[in-house]
């Protein structure tokens, strides 16, 4: 039982007092550097300087807890049951409201209903939605001004990253509970939410290789979403002792374009890189590969699951395994057996789902909610650590989970795992 000056009485007074702590301290940092207050305003900065990024992660995860602590439980079911924020969202993004709007000036709901097929009072009723959610703003009766948000979706690739989800995962993620009845315990990527939603479409993947438009919206998309302070490839960069490696070469397989290792080939000077990845994209990669950085990136098209025939010191997989589920997983790390050797590591930057109620519940619910999407898109998952340990184990218990980073700020996680060939019961590829 919880009373007036019991455990939760407190907490929300530590929680307030954390709050005026840490604002206090971010306001410092913002007078210091003479940086804007942050605001709605359209003109406002798009993010706070690295300084203030401590404290800024510390008001946002305690006024959220205070938040939910106040509300009364109805309330908190209330909150959480909404479903309407993406229909203004994908009606946005759909027409491209953003770009209607003049930066700086404003437009009617009559003039932006006239530049869609939708007639002014949905439009007025669809926008004022969205200003609820600080996107867009009427700073006089029937006009439309921007947010500094809804000046953000000006950009073609912001824009791309706000439809993913209206467009491509809501309509799959409401059909995860018909795919799970459908084939309950399937594995498989063509038994999806997705698939029932697109009309038999087996894969995100085939449907981007049917509508290459699509594709390359996704893919711009995917770029702003590496943005996201949680998911900045910088945490990966900076989160590991990449210098204690020496004269190493690294696979990236799932590489994608190379970005990854374009930033740590910038990084750190001795390190050398292979990028991965299917022969369109790596292509691509190659093709943009700055030019100081031949010789030390190279992009070769693989299968991750095929054989590798790259011997390396590290194979490193970004975000490659949380797309597929275990028995997919399995293969893919079991095509490296051919070329390991005692002491090579295989790096995994993935999520690694904490155990409930030990991270601020803001950062877990997103990290539950990649879960689901990785379901509804893949039959995919996100692991916690015993997880990621089973599927090591299956694969072959020559992989020898040793440590898992956590670098501060980030979603996903550092695991290291070095192939070690004293275990008692080893399995190879020659056994698939
Ligand atoms: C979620 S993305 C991650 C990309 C990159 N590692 C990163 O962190 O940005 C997954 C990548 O796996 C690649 N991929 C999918 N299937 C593959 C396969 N069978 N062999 C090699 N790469 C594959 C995709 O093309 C894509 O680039």
């Amino acid at each position: 039982m919880t009373v007036a000056n019991g455990t939760h009485a407190r907490r929300i007074v530590d929680l307030a007092n954390l709050i005026q702590d840490s604002v206090a301290k971010l306001d410092q940092v913002l007078i210091d550097q003479n940086t804007p207050l942050p605001s709605f305003e359209e003109d406002a900065p798009a993010s706070l300087p690295d300084e203030a990024l401590e404290f800024q992660r510390t008001v946002l995860d305690a006024t959220d807890e205070l938040h939910d602590l106040l509300l009364d439980p109805l309330s908190l079911i209330y909150k959480n049951t909404t479903c309407y924020n993406l229909i203004s969202l994908q009606v946005i993004s759909r027409f491209n409201i953003a770009c209607m709007v003049p930066p700086g000036g404003t437009i009617s709901y009559d003039e932006i209903a006239r530049q869609t097929d939708l007639n002014e009072p949905t439009v007025r009723r669809l926008l004022r939605h969205a200003m609820a959610l600080h996107i867009f703003q009427e700073p006089e009766q029937g006009m439309v001004a921007h947010t500094n948000a809804s000046r953000l979706l000006r950009d073609p690739g912001t824009s791309a990253f706000m439809s993913f989800h209206p467009e491509i995962a809501w309509p799959s993620t409401v059909k995860l509970l018909e795919a799970w009845q459908k084939w309950p315990g399937s594995e498989e990527p063509s038994e999806t939410a997705f698939s029932l939603a697109h009309n038999g479409i087996a894969s995100l993947y085939q449907l981007f290789s049917r509508n290459p438009e699509g594709a390359l919206r996704f893919a711009a998309g995917m770029q702003v979403f590496g943005n996201l302070p949680q998911f900045h490839m910088d945490r990966t960069v900076e989160g590991y002792e990449w210098q204690a490696l020496g004269k190493s070469k690294i696979v990236d397989v799932g590489g994608s374009e190379g970005h990854l290792c374009i930033a740590l080939a910038q990084r750190y000077p001795d390190l050398t890189f292979v990028v991965q990845d299917m022969a369109k994209v790596v292509e691509k990669g190659q093709a943009n590969l700055p030019h100081d950085l031949e010789g030390r990136v190279e992009f070769v098209a693989h299968d991750a699951f095929f054989a590798q025939n790259i011997d390396a010191d590290v194979y490193l997989f970004r975000t490659v395994f949380h797309n597929w589920s275990d028995k997919y997983c399995i293969r893919i790390l079991r095509a490296l057996v051919p070329v390991l050797k005692p002491g090579v590591k295989i790096l995994i930057n993935d999520m690694c789902l904490p155990e409930p109620g030990t991270i601020p519940a803001r950062v877990e619910l997103d990290m539950r909610c990649m879960d689901l999407s990785m379901a509804a898109l893949f039959n995919a998952r996100e692991r916690d650590e015993a997880e990621w340990r089973n599927l090591l184990l299956e694969a072959d218990s020559r992989f020898v989970l040793k440590r898992v980073i956590q670098p501060p700020g980030a979603a996903l996680a550092i695991m290291e795992v070095v192939w070690e060939e004293t275990s008692l019961f080893p399995r190879t590829i020659l056994e698939l």
